[in-house]
């Protein structure tokens, strides 16, 4: 199956200034998130894809054409590619109509209203739309009429540079959701770039990690999050802490935490160990049951369905648990640590 598109070898830059080192990624079909810290890369690579960077090496192939062959660039326009930005940035002073008309070749448009109505009712949003100016819609519809347009012309790709992130959160999910099933109705794969490891994770059928310029791991949803290939990547995915230990009997790691099943099997000898926030479990140390590594609350960001507590072992390591928003404890609290569940260990060095 020749793939929707595949990055091989591709390196971009400003002046001297390097920022990709060497990207190999392919999309198959589906939606691709390209999730990492700000400043890493992302919309330079997204932007090398659809052209408006000039790479200085590497290929990139859209649905078996190359489009980019070490510094020779095909124009962004004959790419066939569909590009979302950040704010949509729709024609203010065009309607909906003619907003999504404006995406296809200009022969097709005098005669669009089908395709209009069609990519509208893709998008999920009412056919009334169409005589709308953008400044008469939310935030979330004039992102479903800036993929409408993208998708208008039948592109095998669509670029997505974090197309939800000026959204509140609750229409974020929901347009997120509209947005990858309107993607994959019309049959088009896609390129999502975010710094949101929720929408990364919820959204997406493959996901590339990236930081200062490269992959870190590129998996599914569930082996990026369960079997984190790199510890940088555990960190950044679900806000795991790391602490030192010394795998003993090949199944468990001993550390300040206590002895811990670990994930998979590993020679003994020193590792860096992964606990996740969720897995840290914290109580009063006056408890009856008390048990577990002590420590002391060092501080609380309180978010309602949750918090996270950052505590101190007394062994100095630092720790960040998310606790039930009923049972948050006080900055300076005495407390016990214990975790649940196995952890995964990277080779210390
Ligand atoms: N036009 C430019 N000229 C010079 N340097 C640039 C230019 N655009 C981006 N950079 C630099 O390239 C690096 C990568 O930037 P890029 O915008 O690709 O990161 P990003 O991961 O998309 O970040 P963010 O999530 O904040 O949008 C950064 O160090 C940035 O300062």
């Amino acid at each position: 199956m020749t793939a929707a598109l595949e990055i091989r070898g591709l390196e971009a830059g400003y002046g001297r200034t390097s920022v990709l080192r060497g990207l190999d990624l392919v999309v198959t079909e589906g939606v691709t998130a390209i999730l990492g810290p700000s400043g890493c890369g992302k919309t330079t690579l997204l932007r090398s894809v659809a052209g408006f960077v000039s790479p200085t090496a590497g290929t990139v192939t859209v649905a078996g054409t190359e489009v980019v062959t070490g510094r020779r660039s095909m124009p962004a326009r004959l790419r066939g590619l569909g590009y979302v930005p950040q704010d949509g940035a729709l024609f203010p002073h065009l309607d909906v109509a003619r907003n999504i008309a404006f995406g296809l070749p200009r022969g097709e448009r005098s005669d669009s209203g089908a395709r209009v109505a069609e990519m509208l009712e893709l998008v999920e949003l009412p056919a009334e739309m169409a005589g709308r100016y953008p400044h008469e819609l939310s935030g979330g519809q004039q992102q479903r009429v800036a993929l409408a347009r993208a998708l208008a012309p039948r592109p095998k790709v669509v670029l997505l540079d974090e197309p939800f992130s000026s959204l509140d959160a609750s229409l974020r999910e929901d347009t997120g959701r509209a947005v990858v099933r309107a993607l994959n109705a019309a049959g088009a794969a896609a390129l999502l770039v975010t710094h949101d490891q929720g929408e990364a994770l919820s959204l997406a059928d493959q996901v590339a990690v990236m930081m200062a310029g490269s992959f870190l791991q590129v998996a599914s949803p569930t082996d990026i999050y369960l079997t984190p290939a790199d510890p940088r990547v555990a960190s950044f995915l679900g806000h795991a802490s790391l602490v030192d230990g010394e795998v003993i009997n090949h199944t468990e790691a001993r550390c300040a935490l206590g002895l811990l099943p670990l994930r998979a099997a590993r020679e003994p000898g020193a590792v860096r160990l992964a606990v996740r926030a969720e897995q840290i479990q914290i109580r009063p140390d006056s408890a009856s049951d008390a048990d577990g590594a002590p420590a002391e609350v060092v501080d609380i960001s309180f978010y309602g369905h949750d918090a996270t507590v950052r505590v101190r072992l007394d062994s100095g390591e630092e720790l960040a648990a998310r606790t039930p928003a009923t049972s948050v404890p006080a900055p300076g609290d005495r407390v016990r640590v214990g975790v649940v569940g196995d952890v995964v260990a990277f080779s210390a060095t």
